[in-house]
């Protein structure tokens, strides 16, 4: 069997060492044909003289020029690309089968537009993609005969627990509902008053779970079961109202589908990207992950709670703009990026993250806008909106 050539955007960071790792475990299955890191050149560097890609892309020209030497240096004939219209390149070439979608925010989605319009298969760790544009990324995966895979644990394990031949109908297929998991974050059991405290390094110790900063305060704000929710009623087709949140702090219990006859599937497993990137990866096979199974025996118990709205507010506000549809969500995610920069630069309070997003939802007019030039002029419009607010806080 031919290697299948995978593009993994979003190398350097947390998914993309983590699909890194899968990969150099199947040598025989994926050659790596293109990498991409943002501002951690060295470490992109070593992933390149490791895996030796045709390509890699960096941010800007100055990192590039400096990166092809060092390259060069070392006898690599893997070319340096630069910016965000070389990540839609390398995401389209023809050598290329798979894309891993693991940059983090709305700066992912033009690539992962790229590569559906290039009807590649797509592997969607960047859950900002569908929150911003979900409507118009699904058509055109559809379209142009893209494969989309889900990535995010709680995705990958409702995509496990579907029907293999689901079609995008929860009644058809006898589905009452979706039913997300979500840790509590690092957060969950402190006061109203505590929360006033918190710092960034207390929002990115997360109890489970070992990830990029920015989803670490998403989930400790709950912003990121908000997204989730987004993000699981553009990839199964389901309405808010048949999409629950449960709070299952042991994060062993991935996610679940409830079906009428009152049957729960969930897959289970270790809090290890590995599992959902290998499952992806080879899908519908199933591959080494490097992962040790579930002990049962030293588990401990599996527990349950409601969310609580009042202490973390941004769940409500997500739910709140997938009902209003059109580009609130893509509103939402847009003021969250700045609001948890500004946290996680000592600007601004976690408990203004939530206050920040309420704002910018009100603030800016919304609209049923669905081209991919109209969000952008959202997103833009709500990061200057949710700054000032942020300057104001
Ligand atoms: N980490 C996890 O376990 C999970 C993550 N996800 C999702 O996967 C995505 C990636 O998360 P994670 O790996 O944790 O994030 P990280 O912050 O660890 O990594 C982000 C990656 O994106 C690159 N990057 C950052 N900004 C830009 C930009 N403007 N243009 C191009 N590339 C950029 C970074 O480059 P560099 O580091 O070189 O600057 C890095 O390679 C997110 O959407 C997240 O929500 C979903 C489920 C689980
Ligand atoms: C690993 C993963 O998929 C993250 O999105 C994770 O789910 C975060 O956990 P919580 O948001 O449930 O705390
Ligand atoms: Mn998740």
């Amino acid at each position: 069997m031919k290697p299948q050539g995978i593009a993994v955007l979003g190398a350097t960071g947390s998914i993309g060492v983590n699909t890194l790792d899968v990969v150099a475990r199947h040598p025989d299955r994926y050659r790596v044909v293109a990498l991409s890191g943002h501002r951690q050149v060295d470490r992109l560097f070593e992933q390149a003289c490791r895996f030796l890609p045709l390509y890699v892309v960096v941010a800007d020209a100055a990192s590039a020029n400096a990166l092809q030497g060092r390259l060069r240096e070392q006898g690599l004939a893997t070319e340096v690309l630069y910016g965000a219209a070389a990540l839609e390149r390398v995401a389209a070439l023809s050598e290329v089968d798979v894309v891993m979608a693991a940059i983090v925010g709305a700066a992912g989605l033009p690539s992962a537009m790229a590569a559906a319009r290039a009807g590649k298969k797509i592997l969607l760790a960047n859950k900002e993609a569908l929150v911003v544009a979900g409507r118009l990324f699904m058509e055109t995966v559809r379209e142009h005969g893209a494969t989309l895979l889900p990535v995010d644990s709680e995705h990958n394990a409702i995509f496990q627990s579907l029907p293999h031949d689901y079609a995008g109908n929860l009644d058809a297929s006898g589905i009452r509902k979706i039913i997300l998991t979500a840790s509590g974050g690092p957060f969950r059991q402190h006061s109203a008053e505590a929360l006033l405290q918190v710092t960034p390094e207390d929002a990115c110790r997360h109890p489970n779970w070992v990830m990029g900063r920015k989803i670490s305060v998403d989930s400790a704000s709950l912003m990121n079961k908000g997204l989730e929710v987004i993000e699981a009623h553009w990839l199964f087709a389901a309405p808010p109202e048949r999409i629950d949140v449960v709070v299952h702090p042991q994060s062993v219990i991935h996610s679940m589908v409830q079906y009428r006859d009152g049957s729960v599937l969930a897959q289970l497993g270790s809090p290890d990207m590995r599992t959902p990137i290998a499952c992806a990866l080879a899908w519908p096979e199933r591959i080494e992950a490097g992962v040790a199974s579930l002990d049962f025996f030293s588990m401990g118990s599996l527990t349950f709670e409601q969310p609580d709205l009042q202490r973390f507010p941004c769940l409500g506000l997500a739910f709140a703009s997938l009902q209003s549809g059109g580009d609130a969500p893509a509103v939402l995610n847009a003021a969250n990026e700045v609001a948890v920069a500004a946290f996680l630069e000592g600007r601004l309070r976690f408990v203004d993250i939530a206050k920040v997003v309420e704002a910018t939802l009100a603030g800016v007019s919304l609209s049923a806008s669905g081209t991919l030039a109209a969000l952008l002029d959202k997103d833009g419009e709500a990061r200057r909106f949710a700054a000032n607010k942020v300057g104001s806080c």
